[in-house]
């Protein structure tokens, strides 16, 4: 079925988040979630130094759906496309909002590319279909604001 993405705008303070894997991929993810005060965690197999001398919580392990416990939302990072089909359903089992950073048609929610000025956010989302034209309208608008 074709997926439909609602934007919403939701609180995270005070809310916990998870991010599985410890690279590149969820170093960036990371700094995007903590310009909105994000209280996040990681976990990974190996996690990299710039994480690590972030400041955040990590965990240095392999995945098990046992750490699902407490968190709103997860970001999948990983590198295996076999894991992440296991997250995404732990995480429904669950109740935890899942976004695979990579597949659209695994994820529950998509994150839009932001410009954010004080309290106003605009977030340009493609529903999944186009992530490179949600990247450069987002830098219109950037433009346009500046
Ligand atoms: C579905 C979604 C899932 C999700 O992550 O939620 C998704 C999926 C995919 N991304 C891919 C590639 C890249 N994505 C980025 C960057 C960002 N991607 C983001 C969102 C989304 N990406 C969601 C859809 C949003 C929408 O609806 O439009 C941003 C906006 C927000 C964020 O990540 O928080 C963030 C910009 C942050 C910023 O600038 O502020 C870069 C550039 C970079 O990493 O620097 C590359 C190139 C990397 C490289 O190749 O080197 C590919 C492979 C595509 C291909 O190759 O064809 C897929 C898979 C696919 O499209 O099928
Ligand atoms: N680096 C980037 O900017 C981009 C990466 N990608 C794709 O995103 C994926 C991730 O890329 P990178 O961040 O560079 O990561 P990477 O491939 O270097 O590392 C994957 C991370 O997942 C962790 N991991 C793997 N199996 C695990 C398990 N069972 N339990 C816990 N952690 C586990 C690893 O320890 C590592 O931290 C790759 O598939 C890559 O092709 C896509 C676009 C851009």
């Amino acid at each position: 079925m074709k997926k439909n993405f609602l934007p919403i705008a939701i609180n995270i303070s005070g809310e916990k988040i998870l991010i599985v894997g410890g690279d590149q991929s969820a170093w960036k993810k990371l700094q995007i979630l903590q310009r909105y005060g994000a209280e996040v965690e990681v976990l990974a197999k190996k996690v990299c130094s710039g994480i690590k001398q972030s400041g955040v919580t990590f965990f240095e392990e392999a995945y098990h759906s046992k750490f699902l416990k407490g968190y709103l939302m997860l970001y999948s990072c990983t590198n295996n496309e076999t894991l992440d089909r296991q997250i995404e359903s732990d995480c429904r089992a669950a109740g935890v909002l899942v976004n695979i950073h990579d597949n659209p048609a695994l994820c529950q929610f998509v994150s839009p590319a932001i410009y954010r000025n004080g309290n106003i956010s605009v977030a340009v989302s493609s529903n999944g279909e186009d992530v490179y034209e949600s990247i450069r309208l987002r830098n219109e608008i950037r433009e346009f604001f500046n």
